[in-house]
């Protein structure tokens, strides 16, 4: 679904992502994990065609990012970690902004917005303005304007921070069903626990550089994901855990990139 060859992005003389390639298939649910400044949001913001890069290639269900962005960005929903949305709205009128720009049936519509918004305790909300909003039903609305359009892809940063237990819950269920649905999901954790329980794969990137990804199961092998990444970052050139797919030595960031 989502596929990364040799992605290379500078900041200034800064290095922040080095000749990463990534595959996201169908069907399935991919962590991404790594320290701060690893380069994670650069990564998915590349994928999602809101950040050029310096080298590389990224498909999404077959378009070119760069040579068919409007192709590629129909089928794919990216959830920002901050979301910045129009204040001035209300909730409802995003969510129609939202379905008008993605070309939302009119028949469909109401039944999905109402769908995700009642599933995220935000219904009661949708005719406040978003600038009323707190944090986490900010994020809460930008995650349903971002189901409602049923993605083929789903890009997510750190899509856990700030939401409650109930609607972390649901999250879980609606990434799933995304993905039993055909989809693909893609999204950044700090939280391991999450990523070892919910993904079918993981990708580790320390430094710019993808050092493992693999079937969780492989990735995991008898120990925790936990344990696995902070011995990587011990070695983050580093051996992979059996049956993980080793990625191959390259060149690390320039001088003053941080991870
Ligand atoms: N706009 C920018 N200008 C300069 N450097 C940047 C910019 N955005 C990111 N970087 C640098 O690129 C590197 C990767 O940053 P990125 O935001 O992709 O990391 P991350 O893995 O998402 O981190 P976090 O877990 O903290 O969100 C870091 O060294 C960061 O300082």
């Amino acid at each position: 679904m989502l596929t990364i060859t040799h992605l290379t992005k500078h900041y200034g003389d800064k290095t922040a992502v080095a000749d990463l390639s990534l595959t996201v298939p169908p069907g399935a649910i991919t962590g991404f994990i790594g320290r701060n400044g690893a380069g994670k949001t650069t990564t998915l913001r590349s994928a999602a065609g809101i950040l050029d890069f310096d080298a590389g290639v990224i498909t999404i269900d077959g378009h070119d990012v760069r040579t068919d962005p409007v192709s590629a960005k129909r089928v794919t929903a990216f959830l920002p970690d901050n979301p910045d949305l129009y204040e001035f709205m209300s909730g409802l009128d995003y969510l129609s902004f939202i379905a008008d720009i993605y070309g939302i049936p009119a028949t469909s519509r109401r039944s999905l917005i109402e769908r995700y918004a009642t599933a995220y305790g935000i219904d009661g909300d949708l005719g406040s303005s978003v600038g009323s909003y707190s944090h986490g039903m900010k994020q809460k609305l930008a995650l349903v304007s971002a189901l409602i359009r049923t993605p083929r892809l789903l890009m997510l940063d750190e899509p856990f921070v700030g939401l409650d237990p109930v609607a972390a819950h649901r999250l879980k269920g609606d990434l799933r069903s995304l993905c039993d649905a055909g989809g693909a999901v893609l999204f950044s954790t700090h939280i391991l626990e999450v990523a070892q329980a919910l993904c079918d794969n993981i990708a580790i990137i320390s430094a710019g550089r993808l050092v493992v990804s693999g079937p969780t199961s492989s990735v995991v092998g008898d120990s925790s994901l936990e344990k696995v990444f902070l011995d990587l970052q011990g070695d983050s050139a580093g051996a992979a855990p059996p049956g993980a797919t080793p990625q191959p030595a390259q060149e690390g960031p320039q001088p003053g990139a941080s991870a």
